[in-house]
């Protein structure tokens, strides 16, 4: 039988500090992660970063804590639940990292009598710290402990039509009460250094716009040309000018270089510039969470009207949006129905 396994990030069990540390330091010891050999990230994450962030990330997540627990596990699971009206398939939800494991979510579907399983990641772009390790976790667990069952993996959805048309609705939703003079993509930054790292032709991306117009396989696994596809194609749905828009990379740790331009930075900039009302919008992610709730609606707020900036609005991602819900309930009832994943053409 047939059934959906969606897999997110993960979040802590609490906004403890004492929670945030053993579910920061499986993330960040995640190979695809922090991608130094192994002796160099026990000393970077255990030795350095661990000593420190837990309590400065719980103080973070203390803030954007729901009553019911983590607004990504939360807007997750409502999403899962939706989906399940939508499709006779059973549906499980699984967590790359944290208590809800993916190893859990595929003995639910095996409980239930499935042996086919169709994997979403739930992000829109590919990225080895994002999508890859989703895919890979999954498939090293299937492996392992359901040696009988089969996995096939949806590809990242990024320019997809149907999503494309339910994000920029979604945006159109979002801007409804809300005059704006520019509006800023804000992706989750990555290092440059994973996107050569993830360039099967080892030359293509160059980490400009130059290479990015030239068609390469680099581009099925390329972070930087798929959100950049996502803003353009966006751009386009909605019809919004050229000035109006632009990309930026946020939640970035010190030390090596990671995609530009900074988030933070653009804030700045477009305060400085004279943009006085900033909309702000995260497709990076499908569902609020940290990065969104506390870094862009709070902290982005304050840092855009430090600036000079008067107006500052966050438009929520998709979470259980119900053309969303119902997006994926096409894709995923096309798969069990025809075996096929309409789903990205690839460049
Ligand atoms: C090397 C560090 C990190 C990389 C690379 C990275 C990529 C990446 N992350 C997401 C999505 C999310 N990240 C979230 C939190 C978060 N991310 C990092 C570090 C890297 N992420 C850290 C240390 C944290 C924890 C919080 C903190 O201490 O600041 C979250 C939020 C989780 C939640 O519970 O709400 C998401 C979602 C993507 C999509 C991505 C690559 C594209
Ligand atoms: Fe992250
Ligand atoms: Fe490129």
């Amino acid at each position: 039988m047939k059934g959906v396994l969606l897999v997110n990030l993960g979040s802590p069990d609490s906004p403890t500090a004492k929670d945030v540390k053993p579910y920061l330091d499986e993330f960040l010891m995640d190979e695809r992660v922090i991608d130094a050999p192994k002796w160099l990230r026990n000393i970077l994450v255990r030795g350095i970063i661990l000593q420190t962030r837990p309590k400065k990330s719980a103080k973070a997540y203390a803030k954007i804590w729901w009553d019911e627990g983590s607004p990504l596990i939360i807007l997750s699971e409502r999403f899962t639940e939706k989906l399940k009206k939508h499709t006779k398939m059973p549906v499980a939800l699984g967590m790359r990292y944290g208590s809800m494991s993916i190893k859990g979510a595929l003995k639910e579907l095996e409980d239930q009598g499935v042996d086919d399983v169709l994997l979403v990641p739930l992000y829109p772009h590919y990225a080895m710290s994002s999508y890859e390790t989703v895919v890979v976790k999954t498939l090293e667990d299937q492996q392992k402990h359901f040696p009988k069952m089969k996995v096939t993996t949806m590809p990242a959805f990024y320019k997809h039509p149907d999503y494309i048309k339910a994000l920029s609705e979604s945006i159109k939703d979002g801007l409804q009460d809300f005059e704006y003079d520019h509006i800023l993509f804000s992706y989750h930054g990555i290092p440059e250094r994973h996107i050569r790292k993830s360039d099967p032709t080892r030359f293509h991306c160059k980490m400009d716009d130059t290479c990015c117009k030239i068609n390469s396989v680099a581009h099925n696994t390329c972070y930087r040309h798929q959100v950049y596809d996502t803003t353009e194609l966006v751009k386009a749905y909605l019809g919004l000018p050229d000035e109006q828009v632009s990309s930026s990379f946020q939640s970035r740790l010190a030390g090596d270089p990671w995609l530009k331009p900074y988030t933070d930075y653009e804030f700045e900039r477009l305060a400085k510039e004279g943009v006085k009302r900033l909309a702000v919008i995260t497709p990076a992610f499908v569902s609020d969470c940290l990065e969104t709730l506390e870094e862009i609606a709070m902290e982005g707020k304050e840092e855009f009207e430090e600036a000079g900036g008067e107006h500052y609005k966050h438009i929520p991602c998709l979470n259980d949006n119900d053309a969303w819900v119902s997006v994926m309930a096409k894709w995923v009832n096309n798969w069990e129905h025809t075996g096929k994943l309409d789903v990205v053409p690839v460049d």
